[in-house]
């Protein structure tokens, strides 16, 4: 039994250990939803362990994770497949099938939702290309519906992947890292194609992000890890350079937080 199974994500008290380590300890996170929330923190601080966490990918070894409603340490089989069909991922680089053209790996969205006997069928004759095209629309790549993904540069992969999530309609997105690899422009777009999967679609976004200067305006909330711990949290607009200096240490020049325009 979960305190509030309503919540996309509450966590209470919950640890991680890889091999006896500690990674995440005392976490207790709730999101709202419908919430954009940014997870930012040093390298190595457990950012994508706890996306891991919130997924059901690992367990935790302490504490609770009810994630859409549903107490990961308990999911198993079809309950577990029904939450993941609900989950929309979507990492760094290699979220598309490289043999696949764009228009399969859109509706690759649409795999939970059919039968096996029409996934099967649209990897011939794709179904519901309306929807693939609408969703390519919004991420202005309608005219590369029928492209290979090598024949799209990095910035065109990514926003196939965000018409994928599109067409997928899941209740939680967990975006792992998703502009590490674009400048700051492409980073941009595919924040605010993010952004509006919340407001346009009502998904709950957690995004874990390394480039700072995309927080103000695209965020309600920013979530900060250090050491496995949740170190800080509060809206992009409170951050501030004493904060940013403890949060990162030894990373603060390198990362050239320095440059970032803050506040104070
Ligand atoms: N599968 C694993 N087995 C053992 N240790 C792991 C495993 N995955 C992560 N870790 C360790 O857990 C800690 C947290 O890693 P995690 O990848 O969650 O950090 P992160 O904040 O996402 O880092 P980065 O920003 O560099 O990607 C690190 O010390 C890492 O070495």
């Amino acid at each position: 039994m979960t305190s509030d199974s309503t919540l996309p994500v509450h966590i209470t008290d919950a640890a991680v250990a890889y091999a006896g380590r500690t990674v995440l300890d005392g976490i207790t996170l709730d999101v709202a939803p419908g919430e954009r929330v940014a997870v930012i923190g040093p390298s190595g601080a457990g950012k994508t362990t706890l996306f891991r966490l919130i997924a059901g990918l690992v367990k935790p070894a302490g504490g609770e994770v009810v994630t859409l409603g549903r107490d990961t340490r308990h999911l198993t089989g079809g309950a577990l497949d029904a939450m993941r069909r609900e989950l929309g991922f979507l990492q760094q680089q290699d979220n598309l099938i490289p043999q696949l053209r764009v228009v399969h790996n859109v509706l690759m969205g649409r795999l939970g939702h059919w039968w096996l006997p029409r996934a099967l069928l649209s990897l011939l004759w794709p179904q519901q290309v309306d929807r693939a095209l609408a969703a390519l629309e919004r991420v202005e790549l309608a005219d590369r519906l029928w492209s290979l993904p090598d024949e799209l540069s990095g910035g065109q992969q990514q926003r196939v992947a965000v018409a994928r999530l599109i067409v997928q309609q899941p209740k939680l997105v967990l975006a792992d890292e998703p502009v590490s690899a674009l400048d700051l422009r492409l980073g941009r777009e595919i924040i605010e194609l993010l952004g509006q999967l919340a407001s346009h679609d009502g998904a709950t976004l957690l995004v874990n992000l390394h480039t700072l200067d995309l927080l103000p305006g695209r965020f309600d909330r920013v979530v900060a890890l250090k050491d496995g711990r949740l170190f800080w949290s509060g809206t992009p607009e409170t951050l501030d350079r004493a904060l940013l200096r403890e949060l990162y240490g030894a990373e603060y020049r390198a990362l050239h937080l320095d440059e970032l325009a803050l506040p104070a």
